[in-house]
């Protein structure tokens, strides 16, 4: 056994050069990524950056072209059989008749040890809507419904697929806080989102994607610090968004009149040749950028 399969057989999750071409696209181009119990991953990416083929590979829903992926030690499938996984997908069916408690009760019937109906109507926020038809229910009372699907057997790990998708703000944040009372019992999550603010409020560690690959993984802070670190405002006169975007340390500048603002990588060195090349620039600011102006630089940077 190399360390390696030591590492695996005790994380939560294990991919390891995971690959999934459909045809010529790549949707997934080599994926290492090991998850450990109890951390709150968030899947980060722009459209089509292969969030949802790595999570359908996670759930055994779909098979690797390449690589191996292993859940508490297991096969996907096998993991699943056991109960010890709970999935959000973004396309879960829902019969329109039946009522919100007769459909759980239904996913109940599925596995040994569920939990109790009403533990999971409250989990999930149902029990007021608990006799209501599933079809007569809004988009975002029907995600309730599959997280409380994704919740029955009592998991340790959940994946969601951007489980917030139809959701209101106030919605929104009742999930988020259904979830941490869920968390805070000790269990992994993993999901996969577009909004940032839900990555950098509630993921303890953020793997970003594009194009199949992983381009940053990390706390929050560390992917925020990782690419567009810094910005530096200044106000300089003549300047030219050209030459300043072409500033070693500068990924992007945005010019209004004499106010320039520079996304940097590395701002020490960007600011020391700002200086070097216009001693007049005054007003000068660095900050701290966050996990969106992160998220735009590192996709972008990839892409070029
Ligand atoms: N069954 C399929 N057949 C062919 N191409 C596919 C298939 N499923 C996904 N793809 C392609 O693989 C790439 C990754 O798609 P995927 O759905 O995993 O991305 P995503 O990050 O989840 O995107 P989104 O945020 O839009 O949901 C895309 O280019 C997509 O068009």
């Amino acid at each position: 056994m190399d360390s390696t399969d030591t590492v695996s057989r005790g994380a939560a999750v294990s991919l390891r050069g995971l690959v999934k071409h459909f045809g010529d696209v790549h949707a997934v181009d080599g994926v290492d990524v090991t998850i450990a119990p109890g951390e709150v991953v968030a899947l980060l990416g722009p459209n089509g950056a292969g969030k949802s083929t790595t999570i359908d590979m996670l759930l055994g829903l779909a098979e690797p072209t390449r690589g191996a992926v292993s859940v508490f030690g297991r096969p996907p499938r096998a993991a699943v059989a056991a109960g010890l996984v709970g999935a959000m997908l973004q396309s879960g069916g829902l019969l329109d008749d039946a009522t919100v408690a007769e459909t759980v009760a239904l996913f109940r019937a599925m596995y040994p040890k569920p939990l109790p109906l009403k533990e999971v109507l409250t989990r999930a926020g149902l029990v007021e809507l608990a006799g209501r038809k599933v079809g007569a229910l809004s988009g975002g009372e029907k995600q309730r419904i599959r997280f409380a699907v994704a919740l029955v057997s009592d998991p340790d790990l959940l994946v969601l697929d951007e489980p917030t998708v139809a959701m209101d703000v106030e919605a929104r944040r009742e999930f988020w806080t259904a979830m941490r009372s869920y968390t805070d019992t000790g269990r992994t999550v993993v999901f996969a989102t577009h909004y940032l603010a839900e990555a950098e409020d509630y993921a303890d560690r953020v793997v970003l994607l594009r194009a199949g690959r992983v381009v940053a993984d990390g706390s929050v802070s560390q992917v925020r610090s990782l690419a567009a670190g810094r910005v530096i405002t200044a106000k300089i006169a003549d300047a030219d968004q050209a030459a300043l975007a072409a500033l070693p340390g500068v990924t992007s500048v945005l010019l209004r009149g004499e106010a320039a603002e520079l996304a940097c990588v590395d701002s020490d060195t960007a600011l020391r040749e700002l200086l070097n090349r216009h001693p007049q620039a005054r007003d000068i600011e660095v900050r701290g950028a966050g996990l969106e102006a992160a998220f735009v630089t590192l996709t972008r940077q990839e892409a070029a």
